[in-house]
């Protein structure tokens, strides 16, 4: 099994579609407890880096399903997943929580990183999770924060959040200057 922190820089990019970091992608999938062999879908795929990573994890047995409603971006995901020989991957061009009728299993983690239509995405994504399964949500609002929290709250989830503060470091001809990235909460359940 590969452990997840693929380097940002090898992921392809195009400026105006935004991508979860390294770091990030890290401990969101930590969150998840993905294994190898496990199902997963990646809510707003965007470049598709968190696919890519949780493609790896989960290897040939695994499976994940990428959701991503934008057009470019679906284009993208595709690329990256290409770029890393996944044939585990499925992609389905469509907005949450509709497309997640075309899922058609049970999975073990749900990743979402595009949180409109959050509270119907959690209800929805209630549904395709095993039990003692879990929901990581990816949010920069403290909005988002209190809305993912209290829906799964009243879903009976147990719940846990964390924020995210990282510097990376940029290297200048003097040596390395930290460099602060924007704070990233990360809330958590685990379906009973
Ligand atoms: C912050 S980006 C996700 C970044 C992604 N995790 C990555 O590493 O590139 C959010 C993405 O979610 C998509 N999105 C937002 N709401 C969505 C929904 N309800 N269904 C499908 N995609 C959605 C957006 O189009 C956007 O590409």
């Amino acid at each position: 099994m590969r452990l997840p922190g693929i380097p940002d820089e090898e992921f392809i990019r195009v400026e105006k579609i935004p991508m979860t970091k390294e770091e990030i992608r890290v401990l969101a999938l930590s969150k998840a407890r993905l294994f190898d062999g496990a199902k997963f879908i990646d809510i707003g795929s965007g470049t598709g880096s968190v696919t890519v990573e949780a493609g790896l994890v989960v290897g040939e047995k695994g499976k994940v399903w990428a959701i991503e409603k934008d057009k470019d971006a679906v284009e993208l995901t595709k690329k990256n997943v290409e770029k890393f020989k996944l044939n585990n991957v499925v992609i389905i061009e469509g907005e949450a929580p509709e497309a997640l009728d075309h899922v058609d299993s049970e999975v073990d983690a749900i990743f979402i990183g595009g949180t409109e239509r959050l509270e119907e995405i959690l209800l929805s994504s209630d549904k395709k999770l095993k039990n003692g399964g879990r929901i990581v949500i990816d949010a920069i609002l403290l909005e988002t924060v209190n809305k993912a929290l209290s829906t799964l709250n009243q879903m009976g989830y147990k719940t846990d959040v964390i924020e995210v503060i990282i510097a990376k470091g940029m290297k200048t001809s003097k040596g390395y200057a930290m460099i602060s990235r924007n704070p990233i909460f990360i809330v958590y359940g685990e379906k009973p």
